[in-house]
Order: C-alpha cells, then sequence, then structure tokens
C-alpha cells in the first residue's frame, strides 16, 4: 500500500479501500446506505461534500453538465435549488431526466443517481430561500443566470437596484428561482478497492412505487 494510501486510511479510520461493502439485502431500500456514506464524507473533512454534478440533456439528447449543491433528502428524492431560467432548466423542462454524481475522492466513493425530475412547491422553495443570506436572496434577484451579460458593472447596477428595491422589507422567493427534486430510479455505489477491484452495487426500481432491487456490477 503506498504511502499515501495509507494516510488516507489513516485520516478516514479506514473506511474507503479497507473496509468492503456489507453485502445488501434482498429488496431493501438504498437510502440508508447514501445516508451513511453522506454523513462520513461530512465528517472526514471534504469540502463541500455536498456538491454534486448534474446532467442534463436536451429532447435531442446532447448532453450537459454542472456542479450545484444539495440541499435536501429524502425518501421522496434529491433536491437542489437554482434559476428556473438556466440553461440546466430550459434542459429539464423539455426533457426531466437527470443524473447526479457525488465523488467523495478521500473515502474513494462514487455515488450515482438517475431519475425523473419534479420541481418542488413554491412553499418549499421559499423555505429554502429565506434561510439564505441576504446577500444571495438579492443575487438571485440580480442574476438571469446563464443569460449573456455586457459586464460585471451591468450585474451590479442589478444588484444595486433590488437592494434598494428591497431595502426594510422581506424578500420573496423570485418565481424563477426554487427547487428541482431527482426522484431516483438508479442509483450506484461504488467503493474504490485495491487493484481497481472495486465493490459496486446498484439499486433500482422500475417506478416509485415499486420495490427495490439491487445487483453486483462488475469493477
Ligand atoms: C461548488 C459549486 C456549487 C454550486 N452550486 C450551485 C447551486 O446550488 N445552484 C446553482 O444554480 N448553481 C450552482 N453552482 C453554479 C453551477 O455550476 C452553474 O454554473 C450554474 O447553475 C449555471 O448552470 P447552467 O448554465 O448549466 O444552468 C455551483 C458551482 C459550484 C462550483
Ligand atoms: C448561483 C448559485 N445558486 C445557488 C447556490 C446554492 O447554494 P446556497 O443556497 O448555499 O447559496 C450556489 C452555490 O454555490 C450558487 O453558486
Amino acid at each position: 500500500m503506498s504511502l499515501f494510501s495509507k494516510i488516507r486510511c489513516a485520516l478516514t479510520l479506514g473506511q474507503g479501500v479497507l473496509v468492503s461493502l456489507p453485502e445488501p439485502k434482498g429488496d431493501e431500500p438504498p437510502f440508508a446506505l447514501f445516508d451513511q456514506w453522506f454523513a462520513a464524507a461530512k465528517k472526514c473533512g471534504i469540502v463541500l461534500p455536498e456538491s454534486m454534478l448534474v446532467s442534463t440533456a436536451t429532447q435531442e439528447g446532447i448532453p450537459s453538465a454542472r456542479v450545484v449543491l444539495l440541499k435536501e433528502v429524502d425518501e421522496q428524492g434529491f433536491v437542489f435549488y437554482t434559476n428556473y431560467g438556466s440553461r440546466k432548466a430550459a434542459e429539464l423542462d423539455a426533457n426531466p431526466h437527470a443524473n447526479l454524481t457525488f465523488h467523495w475522492n478521500i473515502l474513494q466513493r462514487q455515488v450515482r443517481i438517475e431519475g425523473r425530475v419534479e420541481r418542488v412547491s413554491y412553499e418549499q422553495s421559499n423555505a429554502y430561500f429565506q434561510s439564505r443570506g441576504r446577500g444571495s436572496r438579492i443575487g438571485a434577484w440580480a442574476s438571469h443566470q446563464s443569460h449573456p451579460i455586457n459586464s460585471r458593472s451591468e450585474l451590479e447596477k442589478q444588484v444595486q437596484h433590488f437592494q434598494e428595491h428591497f431595502k426594510d422589507k422581506e424578500i420573496p422567493c423570485p418565481e424563477f428561482w426554487g427547487g428541482y427534486r431527482v426522484v431516483p430510479r438508479v442509483i450506484e455505489f461504488w467503493q474504490g478497492k485495491a487493484d481497481r477491484l472495486h465493490d459496486r452495487y446498484v439499486y433500482s426500481r422500475e417506478d416509485e412505487h415499486a420495490l427495490w432491487n439491487v445487483t453486483r456490477l462488475s469493477p
């Protein structure tokens, strides 16, 4: 084992390369395992463990991907917040399917999630929006995300405009900003192991009312 691997094992208390994934049982849902891995990622010092790659595609199947932050997760799905006028939103409106990919480097873990996508309610978006700092709330109003802008000063003018507009007032969540929930149909857990002989388990279900199946995949 290389020095780097030894340091990594020490830092992560042997999670990752040293510990095999427990054999999953029959039709057990994958959420408990996701929670366990996410908690481990938060504990081991990874910067922004909640960052994930969101891949979308146009109706013609042309893909695009970008990093966003996971803000809520439960058995209903995985929620991130964004601008409903952005490129990703246009792609999701036309083709409501996405893939989420987490890579927790030091733990040698990857999780890939596939599923249909729906918008969360305005109430849910507003509840999250109100938890953000005032600057980020103004920023959301000021930015036409993914649209061309002539200069930074144009953006700053927009910021100033909304600072004045909302001076001493509550800042509501804009109708053009909110959450998307990815309702998982497939979740793959990948645990890096020595000699590239990794553990891979893929959980899948026909739809969100069906039971989960789990299968081991070759590395
Ligand atoms: C670490 C990190 C976290 C980010 N989190 C978000 C996020 O939660 N929501 C968001 O809209 N953009 C987020 N961004 C910006 C996106 O990567 C992207 O630039 C933006 O959403 C526009 O993407 P689009 O043009 O494909 O729609 C984040 C970027 C980074 C690097
Ligand atoms: C443009 C944009 N929107 C939303 C977010 C979500 O994060 P937060 O709500 O913590 O600002 C980010 C995070 O980087 C971001 O860059």
